[in-house]
């Protein structure tokens, strides 16, 4: 079922047409990465389809409904984390949970939602007290308050030390195996290519890139990089590489295979191939290879 559908979705700020015809869709129970660097169109896309902001052209579905026109309906179903959260400092973090509960149609137990984030221990802290990622925990405590069916998550784990990352992904999961989709926009291509199944790369308001995560991962060249052996030059070997300070890095579709060559042609040669690393593309492979102006 879709879950979330945008078409030739535009949208301008004053005179700036910052969402230039943009089209993807999301599947229930889905995790879509929505990625681009700053300023790309990422935040505006997501606050058109929560309804914050009408689109100028284009249609935007949430549940097969329209953000704006239905926006009760939509709002009950649609959890959303922004990069600002707009809480009371002084409240502590019970008291934030449950004003928000008094709001939320069906909400989960206090309780409940602050043990999904792992904030249980923190209920009695007032929020002014919470470290940044503590902060963006509680956010996505409140985002989840609802049980909603679609989840929009804009940098979610920005500020959060690595086990709390972690921790979040296994509750981001955890959540799109229970069929909710979710819509995430990070700058951590690590977070995207472990949590999301497809993801869309927008550059100055357009997508230029989308698919699958594994396919199109599959799809783009690994890299195999080592130190240039002493006294070799770059152009002796029998592969092209790039330099990367002391190391020799080629850049091929099938990496085992560029790495067989290089062992081999290196064993001809009597030369050892030190720190040699094979590995299949990465989501970072991925943006050095697009267009310098989309990354
Ligand atoms: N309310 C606004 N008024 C004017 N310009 C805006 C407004 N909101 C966004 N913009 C501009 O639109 C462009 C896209 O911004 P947007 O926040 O959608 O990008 P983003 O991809 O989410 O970036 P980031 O990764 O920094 O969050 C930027 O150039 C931004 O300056």
């Amino acid at each position: 079922m879709t879950a979330i559908r945008v078409d030739g979705l535009r949208k301008s700020h004053g005179g700036f047409e910052a969402v230039r015809g943009v089209s993807f869709e999301v599947a229930a129970g889905e995790i879509f990465a929505l990625l681009g660097r700053n300023g790309a169109g990422k935040t505006t896309t997501v606050e058109v389809l929560a309804g914050f902001q009408r689109p100028d052209a284009g249609t935007v579905r949430v549940l097969g409904l329209d953000p704006v026109a239905d926006r009760a309906a939509v709002r009950e179903r649609l959890g959303v984390m922004l990069q600002e959260a707009g809480f009371f400092p002084d409240l502590t973090v019970a008291q934030t949970v449950d004003t928000w509960r008094d709001f939320t149609a069906a909400a989960r137990p206090r309780e409940e939602a602050l043990e999904l984030v792992g904030l249980a221990d923190r209920a009695r802290t007032r929020v002014r007290q919470l470290s940044g990622g503590e902060k963006r925990r509680l956010d996505l405590a409140l985002a989840l308050l609802g049980r909603p069916d679609v989840l929009f998550l804009d940098e979610p784990t920005a500020g959060m030390d690595p086990e709390a990352r972690r921790d979040t992904w296994e509750t981001v999961r955890g959540l799109a195996g229970q069929g909710t989709a979710v819509l995430l926009t990070t700058h951590y291509l690590d977070e995207a290519q472990r949590l999301a199944s497809s993801m869309a790369i927008m550059d100055a308001g357009e997508i230029v890139a989308s698919g699958g995560m594994a396919e199109t991962l599959a799809a783009s060249s690994g890299r195999v990089a080592f130190r240039l052996p002493p006294g070799v030059h770059p152009a002796e070997l029998p592969l092209a590489v790039t330099m990367e300070g002391d190391h020799a890095v080629c850049r091929a579709e099938d990496p085992d295979l560029a790495a067989q060559t290089l062992l081999g042609w290196a064993a001809e040669h009597g030369l050892r191939l030190a720190g040699l690393e094979v590995r299949t593309a990465t989501l970072e492979d991925l943006f050095l290879d697009l267009p310098r102006s989309a990354r």
